[in-house]
C-alpha cells in the first residue's frame, strides 16, 4: 500500500533519513517508534508529500507519489496532530461537517454520516453537537479531530503523536476507540510515537528509527522477544519502556493482576512485589493484556 524505497533526506547538511526501505500494508497499522530526532515525523510527513526526499521513492499503491494529483492524494488521507487544529469559530458538527461540505456532498447525508461518527466515538451529536473547541477537555477535542478526519472516509490514515498531551486515561479510552475503528474500517494507518508502551499495545508492526536507521520492523512480540540488536534490546527495556510504564495508573494496573492471577495474599502490596520482580518483558505482556482485556469490556 505505502512503500519507501532507498529514501534519503538531509536538512541543512544533516542526513536525517538514511536508505531507508519500508512497505506498509494495507489495513494494517504500523507504527514508527524511536527517540526524539530519529526521523519518524519526516517519514510520516512524506506520505502526503508534505516533505520530499532528496533521493529513493515513495508509491502509493504502486504508483510513485510523484504521479499522484497531490491534493486528490491528500483527499484519501486523514491527518491528526497532537495539536488537533479544531477551527474555533465552528460548532463540534461543523467541524466535523468541513471536509464532506468541501467535496460539496448534500447537507442530509452529511447530517448522517456526521451524527453516524459522532457516535462512534462516543460523543454523541445530540449532546456535544452544538459545542464549540473551547468547551471541549483535551481528550475530546481529540476525539472529534479523529472524528473529522474518519469521516470523509479516507484510505490512510497517518497519526503524530495524536495522545501524547491526553492523560493516562482518556490516552489509553482513545487508542482502544481508535484501534477498534481502525480495525473495522480496515484503514490503513501509520502512527508517530516515542512510547514504548502505546506502541506495543497498538501496533501490527513496529518500524523502530534510530538517527534515521531503521533498526527493526516486526510484530510487538518480535520486537519484544527478539531484539535484533543490542540498540533495539536496550530501547525495549529502557528509560523509555520505564517512563511508558510510569504514565498508566498503578490502580488500573493492580485491579487487572488481581483478576488475572491469583496472588497468595492478595494485598496491594503483593501486586507491586510481584511487578517489581517481574522483568520489563513481563511488564509488557501485562500491559498489553491488560489494554485487550479493557478493550473487551468496552
Ligand atoms: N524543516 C526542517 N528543517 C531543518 N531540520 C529539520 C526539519 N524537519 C526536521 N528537521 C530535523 O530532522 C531531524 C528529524 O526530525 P523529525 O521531526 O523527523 O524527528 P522525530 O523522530 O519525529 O522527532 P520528535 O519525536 O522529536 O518529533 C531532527 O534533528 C530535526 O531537527
Amino acid at each position: 500500500m505505502i512503500s519507501f524505497q532507498n529514501i534519503e533526506k538531509s536538512f541543512d547538511q544533516q542526513l536525517v533519513l538514511k536508505k531507508i526501505n519500508l512497505e506498509i500494508q494495507k489495513g494494517e497499522l504500523m507504527v514508527l517508534l524511536g527517540a526524539s530526532g530519529s526521523g519518524k515525523t519526516t517519514m510520516l510527513r512524506m506520505i502526503n508529500a508534505l516533505e520530499k526526499p532528496d533521493s529513493g521513492s515513495i508509491e502509493i499503491s504502486n504508483q510513485n507519489i510523484g504521479l499522484h494529483n497531490i491534493l486528490d492524494l491528500r483527499k484519501q488521507i486523514g491527518y491528526v496532530i497532537q495539536k488537533v487544529g479544531l477551527f474555533p469559530h465552528y460548532s463540534v458538527y461543523d467541524n466535523v461537517a468541513t471536509i464532506l461540505r468541501l467535496k460539496a456532498e448534500d447537507e442530509k447525508s452529511i447530517k448522517q454520516k456526521v451524527h453516524q461518527w459522532l457516535g462512534k466515538i462516543g460523543m454523541p451529536a445530540s449532546i456535544y453537537g452544538n459545542k464549540y473547541p473551547a468547551e471541549l477537555s483535551g481528550g475530546e477535542a481529540q476525539r472529534i479531530g479523529l472524528a473529522r478526519a474518519l469521516v470523509a472516509k479516507p484510505k490512510m490514515i497517518l497519526l503524530d503523536e495524536p495522545f501524547s498531551a491526553l492523560d493516562p486515561i482518556s490516552r489509553v479510552i482513545i487508542r482502544n476507540k481508535f484501534r477498534k475503528i481502525q480495525r473495522e474500517e480496515k484503514l490503513t494507518a501509520v502512527m508517530v510515537t516515542h512510547d514504548v508502551l502505546e506502541a506495543v499495545s497498538m501496533a501490527d508492526r513496529i518500524c523502530l528509527l534510530a538517527n534515521g536507521e531503521i533498526q527493526q520492523v516486526g510484530t510487538p512480540q518480535e520486537i519484544i522477544f527478539h531484539p535484533k540488536n543490542d540498540w533495539v534490546a536496550k530501547f525495549i527495556k529502557g528509560d523509555q519502556f520505564q517512563a511508558s510504564l510510569a504514565s498508566v495508573s498503578l490502580n488500573e494496573i493492580q485491579k487487572y493482576i488481581k483478576g488475572q492471577f491469583f496472588l497468595e495474599d492478595n494485598s496491594d502490596n503483593s501486586v507491586l512485589d510481584f511487578l517489581q520482580y517481574s522483568d520489563s518483558k513481563f511488564h509488557s505482556i501485562v500491559l498489553d493484556a491488560f489494554y485487550n482485556w479493557k478493550e473487551d469490556k468496552g
